[in-house]
């Protein structure tokens, strides 16, 4: 028990004159040689060797308080105060001083220990909240527009460069925590359609709290958000979506569920901006995003050098036909009106010449936007996935991604199931949840049927450039 502060109650006792007891001067000498201390403000402990004198004045439970070394009830102190008016000389009185600020300690333990819980509980919760934002997001099924076609612009000699990068849409200032559930959505993309990147509440997957802090923004315990170590740069309709879910099952890869659209449109946002995008990850744990359209445009490969030299590269590729289809089909589920396939493929029917223009087309020449990769990086740190291996036979496919990352191959058959309704393999358990998974609607659609005719005419215009691809990569992809 420490000193009183300012008494906001004193109740005096009547002074205990030198008849009934030991002078001031005497109890002070006493008190002093018995607790060491100079002050005239004992505890109620050093004054209970006075207690036979002032006995009669103290009520029963007091007495016993004081012997006992407590108070005479919550925050109550004894002192020694003294008088010296009294004709005797120095008299002596005992007061009580009740501090209404100081609690009773059984009751400071208990709002220590209700402290120590708050605490503990508001740390437990923090802790809980910055990991749930560095889980992958759950967006497995939603695939927030996943892989929608780049913004491309064809040019007349048929290649493909973006447009100049979108700047940031205005938004209201946005608390940490509603940012974490912003994901970037992707409108219906083709050359027939609106590019747009919307900003979306749905799903804790994709960005996360602004920091100013670039190239490792630490956050406490929960690990830093880092830039990508590993892309997946194309293709659009490759199967890209499929590869990135399969690979966050990895305990030690984290990824952007939304596509950051980053190095061909929000390029100008910054280095910064970018890094904001990615999941928190821990050490030994690989950073990684999906942007299919990075693959077909011209300035990409200069910029991802620019952030690392070292990133490692995936492209996942389809036979250029069915993905040339594939990507119609996207473009029709959403604008129905659109030509026929068979009149876009062509810039005249009856000579049969192809239109390259059309970005469904200019996007299958694999070989020449390869070129343009090997400029920046070597063969080496670019892993070509089979698109239709991807479904056949998954696993094997993810144990050449894993190797590639350098991870552990934690995932395995096991992992996969053939769901037939769906006609694609599909996770017994995504990232996030215990539940059997496929992807969403949007993946795996019935493609129309095109007249075969105009199959064959593009597998003859796709043919040199596959053997071509398959020369640089030193696969063959069978598609011929
Ligand atoms: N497991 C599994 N489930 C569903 N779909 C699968 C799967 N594996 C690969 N695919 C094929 O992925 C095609 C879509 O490719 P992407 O995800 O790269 O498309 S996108 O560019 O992101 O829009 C999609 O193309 P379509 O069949 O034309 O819809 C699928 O054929």
């Amino acid at each position: 028990m420490g000193k009183p502060g300012p008494s906001r109650r004193l109740v005096n006792y009547p002074p205990v004159g030198p008849t009934v007891g030991p002078t001031f001067q005497a109890l002070v000498v006493k008190i002093q040689s018995l607790t060491g201390k100079k002050n005239k403000a004992w505890g109620v402990g050093d004054l209970a060797f006075f207690l036979p004198h002032w006995s009669k004045r103290l009520s029963d439970t007091c007495q016993n308080n004081v012997r006992s070394g407590r108070g005479c009830g919550g925050g109550q102190r004894l002192l020694l105060v003294k008088h010296e008016s009294l004709a005797h000389g120095m008299e002596c009185s005992l007061s009580w001083y009740h501090s209404e600020f100081t609690p009773p300690a059984a009751f400071r333990k208990k709002l220590l220990l209700l402290l120590t819980m708050l605490v503990l509980w508001l740390y437990i919760f923090y802790s809980c909240a910055g990991l749930c934002l560095s889980v992958p997001g759950l967006g497995f099924s939603k695939d927030g527009g996943g892989g929608e076609p780049g913004r491309l612009k064809v040019s007349a000699g048929g290649s493909v460069s973006e447009l100049s990068p979108q700047p940031r849409r205005q938004q209201e200032p946005l608390l940490p925590a509603a940012r974490e559930r912003l994901v970037f959505r992707s409108a219906s993309r083709d050359l027939l359609q609106d590019d747009r990147v919307e900003l979306t509440e749905e799903s804790p997957t994709a960005v996360s709290g602004h920091s100013s802090k670039p190239f490792e923004i630490n956050l406490g315990g929960y690990g830093a958000k880092k830039l990508p170590q590993a892309i997946i740069i194309g293709v659009k309709k490759g199967g890209t979506r499929a590869l990135l879910e399969f690979l966050r099952v990895h305990p030690d890869v984290r990824a952007v569920g939304a596509e950051p659209h980053f190095f061909d449109r929000h390029y100008a946002n910054g280095m910064e901006w970018y890094q904001d995008l990615m999941p928190r990850t821990l050490d030994g744990q690989i950073t990684m995003e999906k942007t299919p359209s990075y693959f077909v445009t011209k300035e990409v490969a200069a910029r991802i050098y620019a952030m690392s030299k070292d990133a490692k590269l995936i492209v996942v590729v389809r036979d250029p036909v069915t993905r040339a289809i594939s990507d119609y089909t996207q473009t029709l589920s959403k604008k129905p009106d659109i030509p026929s396939f068979e009149s876009l493929t062509f810039k005249n029917r009856t000579t049969g010449l192809i239109d390259t223009s059309w970005s469904a087309i200019q996007i299958g020449i694999y070989a020449k936007h390869l070129e343009n990769w090997l400029q920046y990086f070597p063969m080496h740190q670019i892993l070509f996935v089979s698109g239709e291996r991807l479904i056949s036979d998954p696993a094997g496919e993810l144990g050449k991604v894993q190797d590639f990352l350098g991870l552990k191959r934690i995932i395995t058959d096991k992992h996969f199931y053939f769901n037939k309704t769906k006609g694609f393999p599909c996770l017994k358990k995504p990232e996030g949840s215990s539940k059997p998974h496929c992807l969403g609607k949007t993946k795996g659609r019935t493609h129309p049927n095109i007249d075969p005719e105009v199959v064959q005419r593009l597998r003859d215009f796709y043919r040199p450039f596959n053997m071509k691809f398959y020369q640089m990569t030193g696969q063959n992809f069978g598609w011929d």
